[in-house]
């Protein structure tokens, strides 16, 4: 039986299989707020048979998101608005998951397939970004952010854990801090973003606070029965990997040691001019040894294209579960594909009755 449709359990939560849908942004938000593209594209990968559906990156503060078509969870009537998804997911069969994370230098940017660049400083439509340091990303993202103060520090770190807080009250069952891709918790780990003279930067440990403090206040307040999980990125595909990777790996067992649950691993995506190994399953050796190392579940993503992939790295120990992202864009039911792929017997068990009943039937040879 194909490992990618066993079940697991991950704290007080099983998931039906091995098939994570990767949080992927929508861009069409409106103030932070869903609109009705959003229960759409969530349930339909529910009831395509994914295990765990994992709502798009969503902002702590209006200053965090990454564009102005960006979710939102910085009130309760946004938390609100996201409850009907996250019921949509569940009565879809699937476990409701959100990421939840903060821009940093990277916010304040027009939508990718409208310049994928920062928004104008005289544009009213955008905003100052905030970062540890004054330090610009560079590239199509060149506006300077502010350095943040301590207050500030603090603020943040208050609007994770009120973040936190609306997903276990709107029904979210599994929490995904952002820590990768180059936004605030990242700016923090990061030399390339952090030249911090305080206790918030410099040393490793000191680069680390902000998730550890972050990290720490959240699972304070996340249920204990909730698998709480961060998107680490883990390596920068600069000059100095292995330094990288080391200090990634000393973190996540720290992490460990605070209550986190699972581990995604990803990518830093701090400076413009990374060498990214794009290709198929390029996290796939970085996660088996990330994973082994820690001892935690997790998964990771990137180019796992193909259903053999995904399961030939489950089998390898590159992740309990696979985050699946585009693929999924292109087919909600990739996990039907996948089972007919892989040779599951009744394929069709992976989708609901009104779907299964028919296409399990009347064939023809
Ligand atoms: N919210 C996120 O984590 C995002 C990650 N991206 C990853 C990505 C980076 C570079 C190339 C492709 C995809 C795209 C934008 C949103």
């Amino acid at each position: 039986k194909p490992k990618l449709f066993t079940p697991i359990q991950l704290k007080g939560i099983t998931l039906r299989n091995r098939i994570a849908m990767s949080p992927m942004c929508q861009y069409t938000a409106v103030d932070g707020l869903p609109t009705d593209w959003h229960p759409a594209h969530y349930q339909s990968r529910a009831r395509g048979g994914a295990g765990l559906v994992v709502v798009e990156a969503t902002a702590v503060s209006p200053e965090g998101r990454i564009t102005p078509g960006c979710l939102g969870i910085w009130s309760d009537e946004h938390a609100a608005a996201l409850k009907p998804i996250a019921d949509g997911i569940k009565s879809g069969g699937a476990v409701p998951g959100i990421q939840i994370g903060h821009a940093g230098r990277k916010a304040s940017a027009n939508l990718p397939w409208e310049g994928d660049n920062h928004i104008s400083a005289d544009d009213p439509r955008g905003w100052e970004p905030i970062a540890p340091s004054a330090i610009a990303y560079g590239g199509d993202l060149p506006r300077l952010p502010h350095e943040m103060t301590k207050a500030e520090i603090e603020r943040v770190k208050a609007d994770f854990v009120a973040a936190a807080k609306r997903a276990r009250d709107m029904g979210f069952e599994f929490l995904l801090l952002h820590f990768a891709h180059g936004y605030l918790a990242q700016n923090f780990l990061s030399r390339w973003s952090n030249q911090r003279t305080d206790e918030y930067g410099g040393s490793a440990e000191n680069r680390a606070r902000f998730m550890i403090e972050t990290l720490e206040a959240v699972r304070a307040v996340w249920p204990e029965h909730l698998p709480l999980a961060a998107r680490l990125g883990v390596i920068e595909f600069d000059d100095r990997n292995e330094e990288t990777l080391a200090e990634s790996i000393a973190l996540a067992k720290r992490f460990k040691e605070l209550g986190l649950d699972f581990l995604d691993v990803s990518m830093g995506f701090s400076i413009p001019d990374a060498k990214i190994p794009w290709g198929a399953g390029q996290l796939r050796e970085i996660s088996k040894r990330v994973l082994a190392e820690t001892g935690l579940p997790g998964s990771t993503s990137w180019n796992i294209n193909s259903p053999v992939l995904a399961e030939a790295m489950l089998q390898e120990g590159a992740g309990d579960l696979v985050m699946i992202g585009r693929p999924l864009l292109g087919n909600p039911h990739w996990p039907f594909a996948a089972a007919r792929e892989l040779g599951l017997e009744n394929p069709t068990s992976v989708l609901p009755p009104s779907y299964a009943h028919w296409l399990s039937r009347y064939h023809f040879a």
